[in-house]
């Protein structure tokens, strides 16, 4: 028992109480939605503000609790060295609270490289959960951005990066951190698709064990191995009740999990997400799809990137780097995967690519 759990003292096994409180809503699980954050990657960060009205009235109408609106890289990623955003985040993010009659919209920060300033002015924006995001060996980071959070009273979220690159018991260590630090819910975030099945389930059953009634635990699933959905079945059964993804899949790296296919795979299996199956599939198709310039896929540098454990985010970079140096994407994440990159280091990309390069001049004819 921690010292500051009294935090979350309101929070029972089922969650009376709670900020998402799951019974009260007749629901199994919560999704939330992060097509407009994690989907911001996949389109260079260039929503515009009708695309996010739009994609927030449809996930809105079609019963999606949470949806987040941010940077790709979170409140205050916009920026040389991740990509500037065509419209300002808390722009979109005003836009979304405007146009949500139901759901809650989210934020996400990354320590660093968001600050408490930023967090406070995307709750001026009308945001109300704040998700913290760190490298999964250093919750300790977000501290004090758990407590500011729910001083400024969001609802808070804490995601353990690259989640694959610790042994459950390990991760869970680091759950306990987050909590104990006012975190609501914690999610296991498969950031490079590099889990499969029992390696994302056992994950998310150590976190659950260690919080118990203290916070929620969620998941978060990359398409790089395919296994986005089927992690996210597991996860459920494993205690997750925070689940992740996005519209058509749009998201880094391959993707995340299709938000239409969760809510059609958990309602085969008679788990109540809330969320209608027609209004999101008409949300993917009809809305986020024409809009979609480039469909995330498995394609040779994704599958590298989940096989080698490769943080998503890192695929744009490297293509871009790979046609500047003539070398190819694979290559640079292949090298960023055994180098053990974690997520801030994009700029690395480049570097990779310069070394690689100079090394295929090197070979003899
Ligand atoms: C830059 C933050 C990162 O994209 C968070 C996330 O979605 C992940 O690690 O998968
Ligand atoms: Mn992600």
């Amino acid at each position: 028992m921690s010292s500051t759990q009294s935090l979350n003292a309101t929070a029972a096994p089922d969650y009376p109480g709670h900020p998402n409180d799951l019974a009260a809503a007749g629901i199994d699980l919560r999704i939330t939605d992060t097509t407009l954050r994690d989907g911001s990657h996949a389109v260079r960060h260039r929503f515009t503000e009708a695309q996010v009205r739009e994609t927030v009235r449809a996930l809105d109408t079609a019963g999606v609790q949470v949806i987040e609106v941010t940077h790709g890289d979170g409140l205050g990623g916009s920026s040389f060295n991740y990509g500037f955003s065509l419209v300002p985040e808390l722009e979109l993010v005003k836009a979304a609270v405007e146009e949500a009659e139901q759901a809650k919209i989210a934020v996400l920060m990354l320590p660093g490289l968001g600050t408490i300033d930023h967090l406070k002015a995307a709750r001026d924006a009308g945001a109300s959960v704040a998700r913290i995001a760190t490298h999964c060996s250093e919750a300790d980071v977000s501290i004090q951005h758990f407590k500011a959070a729910r001083d400024l009273g969001f609802e808070t979220v804490g995601f353990l990066m690259l989640s694959h690159r610790l042994e459950p018991e390990q991760l869970a260590e680091q759950a306990r951190i987050m909590a104990d630090a006012g975190c609501q819910g914690v999610y296991v975030v498969d950031s490079a698709g590099a889990l499969v099945l029992e390696q994302a389930s056992d994950r998310v059953a150590a976190v659950v064990a260690e919080l118990g009634s203290d916070a929620q635990v969620g998941y978060h699933g990359h398409q790089n191995l395919s296994f986005g959905v089927a992690n996210s079945v597991l996860a459920y059964r494993a205690g997750a009740r925070q689940i992740d993804g996005s519209l058509a899949a749009l998201g880094a790296g391959a993707g995340n999990s299709p938000t239409e296919v969760l809510v059609a795979a958990y309602e085969r299996l008679g788990i109540r997400t809330g969320v209608d199956l027609d209004l999101v599939l008409s949300a993917a198709n009809d809305v986020a799809l024409p809009y979609i310039t480039r469909l995330p896929w498995m394609d040779r540098a994704s599958i590298v990137q989940g096989y080698a454990g490769v943080y998503s985010s890192f695929l744009l970079h490297a293509e871009r780097a790979g046609e500047r140096y003539g070398v190819p994407s694979h290559e640079i994440l292949r090298r960023a995967g055994e180098k053990g990159y974690v997520g801030g280091q994009e700029d690395l990309m480049i570097e990779l690519a310069i070394e690689l390069a100079a090394a295929q001049d090197e070979v003899p004819a």
